[in-house]
């Protein structure tokens, strides 16, 4: 495990006018290098746990701490530089005319020299996959490559953490896939950290660790095999564990001796392959 690059300690944090805290008493560490998922059903603190973490909200007591730094009304600039966002919609965060432009828009605002920005935006989009495209326009694009394209924008920066809120969800599988996969190499090249917030637990399942939240409070967290155990407490949260995991359990159920943890149909069509070979 890297070192403790964030950490979260006993934050309360509540919206005005509002009666409940969005986030109770929440506390969690994340290291170095590891891909954490945060899921919870609608209105469980994803969000503003997000808000806290990039500085666009401040806890009412308890610290957030990101590489050694107290985020405060007076560090949040600095602090900003060591994370990266990614959003929701694709469209909403393409601010440039071409690719190129769109990754260089932040590396601008930063005062990064001609030279510096040119090969960074070209490093940022070889990365994503996406250098064939430099000069594209963004209605050309799809849903999944303008999201590599905002990926590219956020590594050119250099950030010590990247957080990904719900940023597959309005993608098809295909681009979803893509994203994810992008995700899943720039973590194991770059020891680049992941924060992923999200409602889908088949993405979640991809990530190496989870946290589980439900009504501002932190209810689990572990690596996805334990989180995904269980079952019937995911679901009375209100979430719906990946269908590799349903299907392992109904296999099981009928005498199919596939093994646990299967976390991707992948992973299950392997074993099943496995077993039938050995029939
Ligand atoms: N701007 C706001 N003003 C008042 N209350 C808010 C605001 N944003 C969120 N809340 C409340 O805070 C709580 C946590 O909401 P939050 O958006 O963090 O949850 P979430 O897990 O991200 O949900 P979703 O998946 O629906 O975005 C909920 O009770 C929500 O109603």
């Amino acid at each position: 495990m890297g070192k403790k690059l964030v950490s979260l300690e006993n934050i309360i944090f509540r919206y005005e006018g509002q009666s409940r805290n969005a986030l109770d008493d929440v506390s969690f560490d994340i290291y170095q290098g590891e891909w954490l998922a945060i899921v919870g059903h609608n209105g469980s603190g994803k969000s503003t746990l997000a808000k806290l973490l990039n500085g666009l909200q401040f806890a009412h007591s308890g610290t957030i701490m990101i590489n050694d730094q107290i985020m405060t009304e007076e560090t949040v600039w600095d602090v900003r530089q060591k994370i990266g966002m990614v959003f929701q919609n694709p469209d909403n965060q393409f601010v440039g005319t071409t690719v190129q432009d769109d990754v260089a828009f932040g590396l601008e605002n930063a005062g990064v020299s001609q030279q510096v920005m040119v090969e960074r935006v070209h490093g940022a989009l070889n990365k994503v996959k996406m250098n064939a495209f430099l000069n594209q326009e963004p209605h050309h694009l799809s849903g999944g490559q303008k999201q590599r394209v905002a990926i590219a924008g956020v590594i050119a920066l250099q950030p010590d953490i990247i957080i990904l809120d719900e940023a597959t969800s309005m993608l098809d599988p295909r681009g979803r896939e893509e994203v994810l996969e992008t995700v899943r190499e720039l973590k194991q090249e770059n020891e680049i950290t992941v924060i992923s917030i999200t409602h889908d637990l088949e993405e979640a399942a991809k990530a190496d660790r989870m946290i589980v939240m439900n009504q501002g409070r932190l209810y689990r967290e572990g690596p996805p095999q334990d989180i995904f155990e269980l079952e019937e407490e995911l679901i009375a949260l209100g979430l719906d564990i990946p269908f590799s995991v349903k299907l392992t359990k109904e296999l099981q159920k009928n005498g199919v001796r596939v093994v646990n943890g299967h976390l991707t149909e992948e992973e299950l069509v392997k074993d099943l392959c496995e077993l039938h070979s050995m029939m």
